[in-house]
């Protein structure tokens, strides 16, 4: 069995990385428009087979998708990501190209692939590869939901002293510095709620330091983040291609879950080999569900430039 990774830039490469230390396939190629770019990090990374013992094969290609034939999964990494300051939505001119012609390609080659998205805007990027594909709506997955409810547990953790591992904490809506929503009042630490250890203004905090999680870093950084989304976008392939059932938020097509239609948008969901399986239906309160339907006008309005910008 094949996974494909596009893109072997840093989040790229990360993910392919943690690809084959866990084994997910047989081989997983690494492909990138950048002249030797893929072949060398896919080499890097297979001289580390001996010292971290994976059987996994791993090759890197130069722009050529028949090496990519009867890929079960691929990721899109590709694309350029934002400079401290930026938004991600700032990206959709470049992105929106890229992503649309690398879906394609993909598709030309592997017509029962799985797509997890990941270039940003994301949201809008995985709603373009679904519109530009046809490809059935459970086999197209945004990774986004995925990696923000990790940077949640980690804030969550920092404050309460607590595993990581011990917190159950999602973040639904869009990935987006002011359109993610981290559920704090359906957080909890081995099923106690979390609000009952927190003041309303660590509440806050924890809740402002997770949707910035990601701009805080790229201002850190010079560039947005790879650790973290790689771990998260190969945790995604993983429930997928071992058939975990793993219940993960993702950047899923809309139609009438959670009183939207014709968008895709963070939510619940159990991811297995079909990709994902179902919407989990949460119960939100009216200030979770008036955040949610603002979230998805901001993802709608980035939608809606697709248009104005040709690439739908
Ligand atoms: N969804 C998320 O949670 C999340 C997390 C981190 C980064 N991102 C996004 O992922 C994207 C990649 O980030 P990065 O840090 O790896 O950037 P990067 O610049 O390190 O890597 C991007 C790679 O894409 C390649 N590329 C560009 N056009 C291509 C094409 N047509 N075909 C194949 N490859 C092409 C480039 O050559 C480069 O190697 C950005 O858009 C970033 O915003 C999303
Ligand atoms: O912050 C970014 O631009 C990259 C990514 O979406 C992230 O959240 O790390």
């Amino acid at each position: 069995m094949k996974i494909t990774v596009v893109g072997a830039g840093a989040v790229g490469a990360t993910t392919a990385d943690n690809i084959v230390r866990k084994e997910l396939a047989e081989e997983v190629v690494l492909l990138d428009i950048k002249e030797g770019l893929a072949e060398g990090k896919a080499q890097d990374m297979s001289q580390t087979a001996a010292l971290l013992g994976f059987d996994s094969k791993i090759i890197g290609v130069t722009n050529d998708y028949a090496q990519t034939a009867g890929s079960a999964v691929a990721v899109i990494t590709s694309g350029i990501p934002r400079k401290p300051g930026m938004t991600r939505e700032e990206l959709i001119g470049t992105n929106a190209n890229i992503v649309r012609n690398v879906a394609e390609n993909l598709l030309k080659h592997s017509p029962e692939v799985i797509l997890v998205v990941v270039s940003n805007p994301m949201d809008t990027m995985t709603y373009l590869a679904l519109k530009a594909t046809g490809l059935p709506k459970h086999r197209i997955i945004g990774m986004g939901g995925t990696l923000d409810s990790s940077r949640f547990r980690y804030q969550l953790s920092l404050r309460l002293g607590a595993s990581p591992a011990d917190l159950n904490a999602i973040v639904i809506g869009g990935h987006g510095d002011t359109t993610m929503i981290p559920l704090i009042k359906h957080a909890t630490w081995n099923s106690v709620p979390v609000t009952q250890f927190l003041s309303a203004e660590e509440q806050q905090q924890i809740v402002a330091d997770t949707m910035v999680g990601g701009a805080t870093l790229t201002k850190l950084i010079g560039t947005s983040a790879w650790y973290a989304p790689g771990a998260s976008s190969a945790a995604v392939v993983e429930s997928i291609i071992r058939d975990q059932k793993k219940l993960f938020t993702a950047s899923v097509y809309l139609e009438g879950e959670y009183g939207q239609h014709d968008i895709n948008l963070g939510v619940p969901v159990v991811l297995g080999k079909t990709g994902w399986e179902r919407i989990l239906d949460l119960p939100l309160d009216e200030e979770e569900k008036a955040a949610f339907a603002k979230s998805a006008d901001a993802v709608r309005n980035m939608n809606n430039v697709l248009k104005e910008i040709g690439a739908l």
